[in-house]
């Protein structure tokens, strides 16, 4: 059993959801190249909470981005969080990039993968229930980790941000929330696996913990917000892991 706080829940710590500035943009190298859609699938790992996508990146694209990831100007996070913050461990870079959101969405099999390929009504109500509304795309503010050996993420639950969502080839803004957390693993390591804690349930008093090992171009998506299971990043303990994050939004 992890242990558990009486008090407030630990939070992973606040994106930039109020950040203003225009962002000089990267020039992100292509995502390319891909497999198809039709190759890919969500694998549930717990139905509704968690599911992964393997393959999502190519190992070509994965060396690709984090070659031109390491040339950024990562920052390692201080030890010392803010109070009722996680503590984390990693080297970070952060970014305001609509446009690579809608990339990452549109150009490669993600979008496909959430909507499905079925439209009835069933399916609709169904996606809504699943991904907490229409699904429109990707948080702009993109994180990038890197965690070297000896690096973590300390327990926590992630957040969900309502958010004003302005695609960057649309011009109305839409109010939206984000849902699921996306993470899309570049490297594999040894230690650094993304360990989730079901809570107990009256059949289930001490549900196994869920250990994702850090695959190389492996995604994965995990319900936040108020259903948020507790979940770490374990400390690496060889290697480097490369982590790409961002949410999924919906409309409000
Ligand atoms: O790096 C990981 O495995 C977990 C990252 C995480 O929990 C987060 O970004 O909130
Ligand atoms: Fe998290």
């Amino acid at each position: 059993m992890p242990p558990k706080s009486k008090k407030e829940p630990i939070k992973a710590g606040k994106g930039t959801q109020t950040q203003k500035k225009a962002e000089p943009a990267l020039n992100w190298p292509p995502l390319r190249p891909l497999v198809p859609a039709s190759d890919l699938y969500l694998e549930s790992l717990v139905e509704d909470q968690i599911y992964i996508i393997r393959n999502f990146f190519t190992s070509t694209l994965c060396k690709n981005y984090a070659s031109f990831l390491a040339s950024l100007p990562l920052i390692t996070t201080p030890g010392r969080p803010k109070k009722g913050e996680a503590v984390r461990v990693n080297d970070r870079f952060q970014i305001d990039d609509p446009r690579f959101a809608e990339m990452l969405w549109q150009s490669t099999a993600l979008k496909d993968l959430v909507e499905g390929s079925l439209d009835s009504d069933a399916t609709q109500a169904m996606l809504r229930q699943t991904w907490g509304g229409k699904p429109l795309g990707l948080n702009p503010n993109i994180r990038i980790y890197r965690y070297s050996p000896g690096q973590f993420f300390a327990q926590h639950y992630d957040d969900s941000n309502t958010l004003t969502f302005k695609p960057a080839s649309q011009n109305n803004p839409v109010p939206a929330r984000t849902t699921w957390t996306l993470l899309i693993y570049l490297t594999s390591c040894s230690g650094g696996e993304t360990v989730f804690y079901p809570d107990p349930t009256p059949t289930d008093r001490s549900p196994e913990p869920i250990s994702v090992a850090p695959e190389v171009g492996m995604a994965l998506l995990h319900r936040h917000g108020e259903r948020c299971l507790l979940h770490e990043g374990k400390e690496v303990t060889s290697g480097e892991k490369w982590v790409v994050r961002s949410d999924l939004i919906v409309g409000r």
